[in-house]
C-alpha cells in the first residue's frame, strides 16, 4: 500500500507548492481536506492521525497544536515547515546537505524540522567554515538577504499583488526585521555552529520567488592563512558527493557582472558563490535559492523522500 501523506495547510503558499511537486506521483497517497474545512480541527486531527507522514505548512502555533494531536500516535511521522521546532534537540534538522550524516538522521527521524529559507542560505555558507576551523570563535558574522515576497505567505502576497489591499505595499524593495530580532536568528546560530548570534538584515523585493543571502567576511580576521581560494575549497569539499547544493567555480563567479535573485525560481537546488579579488583581504559569500524551493517546499519533499526510503 502506498504511504499516506497529509499536508496540513495544503491551501497555503508552502502547502500548495508541495502539492504541485507531488502531482502525478503514484508512490504516495495524498490525504486532503477541502479548502473550506482547512481550519476544521476535528477533520485535521483525523487526517493527521491517518497519515504515515504529516507535512505541516502552518503558522507556529497551529504547528504546535498539530504535533500535540499526533503526539500519542507513533505511526505518524512529521515534517514541520514552521519555525516552532528548528532548534529543538528532539527534532532532526531537515537540511540534508548540512553534514555528511544529516540525510541519514532525517531518514531515521520521527520528527523533522524543515529549515527556514534564509537559514538554508546562511547555514549553507557558514557551517562548512566553522566545521573546517576557518571561521573563528567570536567572529562578528553578518547576514544580509533579499527574498521574493511569497516568503511572507498569503498575507504578503496579497499586500504586494493587490494595490487595493488595505495594507498594500508599493515599495519595489524594502528592509524589515529592523529590531534585529528576526525569528531565524536562533536557527542560524545553532545550526551555523556559531558562538555569537549573527546580525541578520532581511529584505523583500518585488518578485515572487527567489532569494539571495550574503555573508561578507574579512580574511585577516579568519584562521591564519585563509584565502578566497581556501574558503572556496572548503565549501567544495563540504558539498562533494551530492548535486543539490553546488559551489560555483571561482573562474565562473569572477566572470559574472551580477547575481539574479530569481535565477533558481521553481528549482529545488542552491548555488553558493565566493566573490572577491584574489589577494585582497575581503570576500563576499553568496547563496542563491528559491525561498519556496530549497527554502521550503522543495526541501520538504526531499525530506519526505528520505523518510520514505528508510
Ligand atoms: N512562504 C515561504 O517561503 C516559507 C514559509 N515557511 C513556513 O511555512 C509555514 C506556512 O507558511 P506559508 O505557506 O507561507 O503561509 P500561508 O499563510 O500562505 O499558508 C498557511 C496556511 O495555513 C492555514 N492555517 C493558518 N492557521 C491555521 C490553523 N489554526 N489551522 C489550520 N490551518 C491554518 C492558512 O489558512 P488561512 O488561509 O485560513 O489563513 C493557510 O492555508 C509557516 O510556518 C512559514 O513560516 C517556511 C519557509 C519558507
Ligand atoms: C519575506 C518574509 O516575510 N519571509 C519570512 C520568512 C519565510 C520563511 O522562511 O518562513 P519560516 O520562518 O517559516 O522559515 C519572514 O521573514 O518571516
Amino acid at each position: 500500500m502506498a504511504p499516506k501523506i497529509f499536508i496540513d495547510g495544503e491551501h497555503g503558499t508552502t502547502g500548495l507548492q508541495i502539492r504541485t511537486r507531488m502531482a502525478g506521483r503514484r508512490d504516495v497517497e495524498l490525504l486532503s481536506i477541502p479548502e473550506a474545512e482547512r481550519r476544521n480541527a476535528a477533520m485535521r486531527e483525523d487526517m493527521l492521525n491517518g497519515a504515515d507522514i504529516a507535512i505541516l505548512c502552518l503558522p507556529d502555533d497551529a504547528s504546535k497544536e498539530a504535533v500535540q494531536m499526533v503526539s500519542a500516535n507513533n505511526n505518524v511521522r512529521v515534517i514541520d515547515t514552521s519555525t516552532a521546532f528548528r532548534v529543538n534537540p528532539g527534532w532532526a534538522y531537515g537540511f540534508a546537505e548540512m553534514d555528511k550524516q544529516q540525510a541519514d538522521k532525517i531518514a531515521a527521524a520521527r520528527f523533522v524540522a524543515n529549515p527556514g529559507c534564509y537559514p538554508t542560505g546562511a547555514i549553507g555558507l557558514i557551517r562548512p567554515l566553522r566545521a573546517a576551523g576557518i571561521l573563528p570563535d567570536g567572529y562578528p558574522v553578518t547576514v544580509n538577504a533579499v527574498s521574493g515576497y511569497t516568503g511572507g505567505g498569503k498575507q504578503m502576497i496579497a499586500q504586494m499583488e493587490n494595490p487595493d489591499h488595505p495594507d498594500a505595499i508599493t515599495a519595489p524593495h524594502f528592509l524589515y526585521g529592523l529590531p534585529l530580532t528576526h525569528k531565524h536568528v536562533p536557527e542560524m546560530t545553532v545550526h551555523g555552529l556559531l558562538d555569537r548570534a549573527p546580525i541578520f538584515s532581511p529584505s523583500v523585493g518585488k518578485f515572487a520567488q527567489g532569494m539571495i543571502v550574503q555573508v561578507p567576511l574579512h580574511l585577516d580576521d579568519l584562521a591564519e592563512g585563509t584565502t578566497m581560494e581556501s574558503i572556496h575549497a572548503a565549501l567544495v569539499a563540504h558539498y562533494a558527493g551530492q548535486d543539490i547544493v553546488t559551489v560555483v567555480p571561482l573562474a565562473e563567479s569572477k566572470a559574472l557582472p551580477r547575481v539574479n535573485a530569481i535565477e533558481l525560481e521553481g528549482k529545488d537546488t542552491m548555488k553558493l558563490f565566493v566573490f572577491g579579488t584574489p589577494g585582497a583581504s575581503q570576500v563576499n559569500l553568496v547563496a542563491l535559492l528559491d525561498n519556496l524551493g530549497k527554502g521550503a517546499s522543495g526541501a520538504a519533499v526531499q525530506n519526505m523522500d528520505l523518510m520514505l526510503a528508510s
